[in-house]
């Protein structure tokens, strides 16, 4: 499946999650990202793999127009804030608004608040983020790239959002039908 990971100010954290995920290490020197970059990785789930390819769009906003290009074909997509930024908060809205009305009908939606490890500089409450998630049946997980917290997890979960229903079915017979299941409400604490 293809998924399209988007912050909405660099700086969030969100390529530190990504490389997280796929390399399971953390460098806090990873440089912005410059339009966006590709990586791919396989999670287990049940018994089938499930193979990500992964768009990392640039959150910077000088890059925002090359984000449709991504999320056109994308089975899901992970919208990232720093929960120590409100405005982060705010943004991400937008992001959800602009896959609703142009993204493909049924991307299933998960949304992370990253750095969860800095908890005291907490702005944006896990409740009011859990709340507007399920508002619009997003799955959501509060994480940190750093401490290696829910990463996997949030992978997990969109892998179980979209289960394989016909291998080599479909109307055109070439590729996986998926289905999106009604959300879930298990919240994932943080830290
Ligand atoms: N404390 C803490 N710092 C983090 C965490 N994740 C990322 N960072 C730091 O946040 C900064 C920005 O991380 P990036 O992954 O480059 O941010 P980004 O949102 O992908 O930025 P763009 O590539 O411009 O879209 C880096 O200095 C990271 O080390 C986290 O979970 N906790």
């Amino acid at each position: 499946m293809t998924l399209f990971y988007s912050s909405v100010d660099t700086g969030v954290g969100k390529s530190s999650i990504v490389w997280r995920f796929v390399e399971d290490n953390f460098d806090p020197n990873i440089n912005p990202t410059i339009g966006a970059s590709f990586m791919t990785k396989t999670v287990q789930y049940q018994n089938e793999l499930h193979k990500f390819l992964i768009w990392d769009t640039a959150g910077q906003e000088r890059f925002r127009a090359l984000a449709p290009m991504y999320y056109r074909g994308s089975a899901a997509a992970i919208i990232v804030y720093d929960i120590t930024k409100e405005d982060s908060f705010q943004t991400l809205k937008n992001w959800v608004k602009e896959l609703r009305q142009h993204g493909p009908p049924n991307i299933v939606v998960a949304i992370a608040g990253n750095k969860c490890d800095l908890s005291d500089a907490r702005e944006v409450s896990e409740k009011d983020a859990k709340d507007y998630a399920d508002s619009i049946h997003a799955i959501f997980v509060e994480t940190s790239a750093k401490n290696a917290i829910n990463i996997n997890e949030v992978f997990i979960e969109i892998s179980q959002r979209i289960p394989v229903l016909d291998a080599g079915g479909g109307a055109a017979g070439n590729g996986f039908k998926l289905r999106r299941r009604p959300s879930e409400t298990r919240t994932r604490t943080c830290c």
